[in-house]
């Protein structure tokens, strides 16, 4: 069978270790081109096994690349995957770690988990109204009785958020009180998040629609140098929602699988989390409680007055997060430089 949108997709990869993790999944991103972020020591040579098709990033190359906007990308922290959101040029974004690997279905069969993301970004969503049989779309299934006719259309689907077999992606604290908890469940089921209502997004397993929401998935300043690390995934997670809800977008969880096979040290996370544990108590009412203006038409804009907003009401608890809402505002600027078709090159310091 020929890979599905192969000329859309971009597989972005953050990496401090090695990428022998790709091996497992050549039958199903050989076909793909990949955008490989490799993070710390930059005279590290990291091998990418053979037959790939790929761009790398180290951080001499994001510093060459962005100049003085390089700063809003972060250094020792998974964060940095965002440099690739920003230079792919794909219609669509998968983004995984390098200690997943395939899974398998109830059934024993590997899951291709990128193909079954591009079936959930290709396929409507429904926010406003909830069917209790999941996705409606899905082979097998519809609305059921009751679902209201006009909303059956559904929206475009934006973020397509999959799930973990093994390791399950627990904060520090969680991961230490329970360090044999293993994740075996596999429920077969796709679903859209309602509109209003926030998640927890992971970046382990993770898809989206560039176009439609690239702007609003900036994983911010974590990290080398900030009080705080991995909330990227999170602060990314509770920014695009706000956007997606505001600019009639759907977000979906379930569907697809990945096995993670943790190589994080639960009291090294603990030290980098430790802040984000208290303020998320507050970073999330904030989500919660925001509102955008009905002039924000498009991701760009929403994420500039979201910044705004961030900085006024979350800027009083700690001073990081002035500068994470002037981050945002860098990583627009960026944005805007780097999508505009006359600036498409980029000089990676490899390709194959
Ligand atoms: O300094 C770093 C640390 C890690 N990376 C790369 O980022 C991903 C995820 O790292 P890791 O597997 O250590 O983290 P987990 O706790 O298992 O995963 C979750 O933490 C999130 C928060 O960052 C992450 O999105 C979740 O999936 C790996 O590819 C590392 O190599 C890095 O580049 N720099
Ligand atoms: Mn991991």
């Amino acid at each position: 069978m020929a890979p599905i949108l192969k000329g859309e997709v971009d597989i972005v990869i953050p990496t401090i270790r090695s990428l022998n993790f790709l091996e497992n999944w050549r039958p199903f991103f050989e076909p793909y081109h990949l955008i490989i972020i490799q993070d710390g020591d930059p005279t590290k040579v990291i091998k990418v096994p053979e037959g790939f098709d790929y761009e790398l990033y180290n951080r001499n190359d994001i510093n060459r690349i962005l100049g003085p906007k390089a700063n809003c990308i972060s250094f020792k922290d998974g964060a940095c995957r965002c440099f690739g959101f920003l230079v792919s040029k794909k219609k669509f974004i998968y983004t995984i770690d390098d200690d997943c690997f395939v899974a398998k279905d109830p059934t024993g069969k590997d899951i291709n988990a990128l193909a079954q993301h591009l079936e959930n970004l290709t396929k409507p969503s429904t926010p406003y109204f909830f069917n209790t049989l999941y996705d409606p779309y899905r082979e097998g299934a519809d609305f059921v009785r009751g679902y209201p006719f006009s909303l059956r259309a559904g929206v475009p689907t934006a973020v397509s958020h999959g799930l973990w077999l093994n390791i399950p992606d627990y904060d520090a604290p969680t991961q230490l009180v329970k360090p044999l908890e293993r994740n075996k469940t596999y429920v077969d089921a796709v679903m859209t998040i309602p509109k209003g209502t926030l998640y927890p997004m992971c970046a382990m397993n993770l898809a989206f629609n560039r176009e439609l929401v690239g702007p609003a998935m900036y994983f911010g300043i974590m990290g080398d140098g900030q009080p705080i690390g991995r909330y990227d995934d999170m602060w990314a997670g509770w920014c695009s929602k706000v956007v997606c809800d505001h600019l009639g977008y759907g977000v979906k969880t379930g569907l697809p699988y990945l096995w993670h096979s943790k190589a994080s040290n639960p009291f090294v996370n603990l030290k980098k989390e430790f802040k984000g544990l208290f303020w998320q108590e507050e970073m999330i009412p904030f989500f919660q409680s925001v509102t955008l203006p009905k002039e924000c038409t498009n991701a760009q804009q929403c994420y500039l007055e979201l910044a705004k907003q961030a900085k006024e009401k979350l800027g009083p608890i700690d001073p990081y997060f002035h500068n994470l809402a002037d981050a945002m505002v860098t990583w627009i600027e960026a944005w805007e430089e780097f999508n505009t078709p006359a600036k498409s090159n980029t000089n990676s310091s490899e390709s194959a």
